[in-house]
């Protein structure tokens, strides 16, 4: 599989050239669009990406960001994404972009579904993508064994599908294989070795239903440290 690997020496470093290059891949579209957009990943390893990008200066009032995938919690939840993107990446300099949302107040994701894939489609192709990447492969909220996993990787995808798997203890937004490759610039932060393995096996498998993270590999930029 045709992906390129960035090893850093250590992970601080690689959060803050990570946030460098988004940056300077936005302005670049930037400097001849009207607009640029930008998905990332919640989760645990981003913060450190969004401290230094938001500090960044660029036109971010032109920027549209939006996240990969979203659990259905409410934005006050320690495990909503959305507000993680609140507390770490919309402040300083980057609190003049504009938010793309991937929750609504609705006690199901089929019944927020098609306000939220609007929102998403006129944002669309992605400029920059950023994701993560689970030890089980999963990549957004592609997991191995979703209830709509199939969908999920279609060529033929809608641009955001909910999604129910046993490896996510709550309901999920995502965007899907098609949206994700779609994005002029692709990019996954892996940290340790068990996700380093991970990858590996990914890149080598034939099955990408068990290992969804393949359908995005190809022209990748894997960022990774120990
Ligand atoms: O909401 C989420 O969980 C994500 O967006 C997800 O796809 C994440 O990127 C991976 O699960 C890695 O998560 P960690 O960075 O916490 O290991």
């Amino acid at each position: 599989m045709t992906y390129e690997l960035k090893e850093y020496p250590d992970r601080e470093l690689m959060m803050m050239d990570l946030a460098d290059r988004i940056a300077s891949e936005l302005r670049g579209t930037l400097a001849h669009e009207d607009r640029a957009s930008l998905a990332v990943p919640g989760g645990t390893t981003p913060g450190p990406i969004f401290d230094t990008l938001s500090a960044l200066h660029l036109d971010w009032d032109r920027v549209d960001v939006m996240l990969t995938d979203e659990r259905w919690v409410p934005m006050g939840s320690d495990r909503s994404n959305t507000r993680l993107l609140r507390d770490r990446l919309f402040r300083d300099q980057a609190a003049a972009a504009h938010l793309i949302p991937l929750y609504g107040e609705t006690a199901t994701p089929e019944d927020s579904l098609d306000r939220l894939s609007a929102g998403v489609e006129a944002a669309l192709p992605l400029s920059v993508v950023l994701l993560g990447m689970g030890a089980d492969m999963h990549t957004a909220s592609l997991f191995p064994g979703a209830d709509r996993l199939e969908e999920g990787l279609s060529p033929k995808a809608p641009a955001v599908l909910p999604m129910r798997a046993d490896g996510a203890p709550e309901p999920r937004m995502t965007l899907t294989a098609r949206v994700l490759n779609g994005a002029m610039s692709k990019h996954l932060v892996i940290t340790g070795a068990a996700k380093r393995e991970a990858l590996e096996k990914a890149s080598k498998t034939k099955d990408v239903m068990a290992a969804p993270v393949k359908s995005v590999l190809k022209g990748m930029v894997v960022h990774w440290a120990e």
